[in-house]
């Protein structure tokens, strides 16, 4: 049996999947943990979609983890045969998979810094594991990875070229989404999948990628997660003479700055703290949660018309992740603002949530497909294995 863990900004999903009779694996069980003000809240399903867990879980980020892999563990009745972690920021090092070793796992604590709303709740699970299981053969699954060969006019920063040297550049990530879409694309839509096609990952973190024969072009986050698009609690793209200004004139320190930028900012600031979550924006008649949502979109659209122009010109829009394979409303103002490049929603298959959600003359595919992470991780995580025992 192996599990995968993805642990998100605001939520940790796992599987557990089951290597069948072809050696293809089989999902067992999918499910998530959300955090919220500081509950935690857990439910799975199992292969036929019913609900196996549904519970709150009571504690610190220790014990719910403890409780969490204990439960996984009872599920994977032929025990764990590997676990693979989604782990956010692979920096410099990475550009593929990697098996978990005490060196792998120094470097990426190293990398805490440039992705603290993840990569401490990445690793997390990697430490607990080992001190509970010792010997479980882990692997790390990099969301940098998929951008990894990007054209140096997408990667680089136009800083003296010295901080480049040092590894100062876009990196990107949502990769495994990015692969997974790849994927989805090459097997469902082969026509777009050889095509121009910009991907919009709209979660709690959001990017977009832009995608050409299946290969990421050019990406909105950069270094950190903190570029780009507006998100739950990130303000994406702004002008670093702000930061310079909350430094230098507002006497902030680093710990403050990271708080506004990472924890304050993007929907849940502009909506006056309301909320990060788009549903609860959605539904509220507050001047300020519509303001968050006009924001969102607005920036969304901006960034896929730029991310055509990486693509000279574009086939294909694809919504996925919480808020781009859930939210209508979202699309519909994201595809009104982009009617001028060619794209054309079809109201009624966007409000249905069809896959397909362009009408038939639109010059612009648009889909709706939901992203899946940890399937990503549970092949990266085999083929991983594999690899090492034959080598
Ligand atoms: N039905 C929905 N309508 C609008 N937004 C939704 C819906 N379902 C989920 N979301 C949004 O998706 C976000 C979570 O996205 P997800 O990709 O799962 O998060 P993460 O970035 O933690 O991986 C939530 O915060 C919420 O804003
Ligand atoms: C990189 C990132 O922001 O991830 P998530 O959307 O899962 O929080
Ligand atoms: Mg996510």
């Amino acid at each position: 049996m192996f599990l995968a863990l993805n642990a998100g900004s605001s939520t940790l999903k796992f599987a557990l999947a089951a290597l069948d009779a072809q050696g293809t694996p089989r999902r067992l069980v999918t499910g998530q943990m959300e955090r919220k003000n500081g509950e935690a809240h857990v439910q799975a399903t199992d292969a036929a979609g019913a609900p196996v867990l549904d519970r709150a879980l009571s504690g610190d980020d220790d014990s719910r983890l403890e409780e969490l892999l204990g439960w996984l563990e009872d599920h994977a009745k032929n025990g764990l045969a590997g676990v693979g972690h989604r782990i956010v920021h692979g920096g410099r090092a990475y550009a593929a998979p990697a098996r978990i070793t005490p060196e792998v796992l120094a470097t990426l604590e190293q990398l805490t810094a440039l992705a603290p709303l993840h990569q401490p709740h990445g690793l997390a699970p990697v430490r607990a594991l080992e001190k509970w299981r010792p010997g479980v053969k882990q692997v790390a699954c990099f969301d940098t990875a998929f951008h990894h060969a990007m054209p140096e006019t997408s990667w680089r920063y136009a800083l003296p070229d010295d901080f480049a040297r040092q590894g100062i550049r876009r990196y990107g990530f949502h990769g495994l989404s990015y692969e997974y879409i790849a994927g989805c694309l090459r097997e469902r839509h082969p026509e777009l999948a050889s095509g121009r096609v910009v991907v919009a990952h709209l979660g709690n973190g959001a990017s977009l990628c832009a995608m050409r024969n299946g290969r990421s072009v050019d990406t909105t986050m950069g270094f950190t997660a903190l570029d780009g698009l507006v998100m739950g609690t990130r303000a994406g793209a702004l002008d670093p003479g702000v930061v310079l200004h909350m430094m230098q004139q507002l006497r902030m320190d680093g710990d403050a700055i990271e708080d506004v930028l990472y924890r304050r900012s993007g929907l849940l600031g502009l909506s006056d703290g309301l909320s990060s979550d788009m549903r609860v924006l959605l539904r509220s008649d507050a001047p300020a949660a519509s303001r968050a949502v006009e924001m969102f979109v607005s920036r969304a659209a901006r960034m896929i018309a730029a991310m055509a122009v990486s693509l000279g010109g574009i086939d294909g829009l694809v919504f996925t992740a919480g808020i781009g394979a859930h939210a209508a409303p979202v699309r519909e103002k994201i595809c009104a603002q982009l009617e001028w490049m060619g794209v054309s929603l079809d109201s009624d298959a966007n409000n249905r949530n069809h896959e397909t959600i362009s009408t038939e003359r639109s010059p612009v595919a648009v889909l709706r497909l939901e992203t899946d992470e940890e399937a990503m991780v549970i092949r990266h995580t085999i083929d991983t294995l594999k690899e090492a025992g034959r080598g």
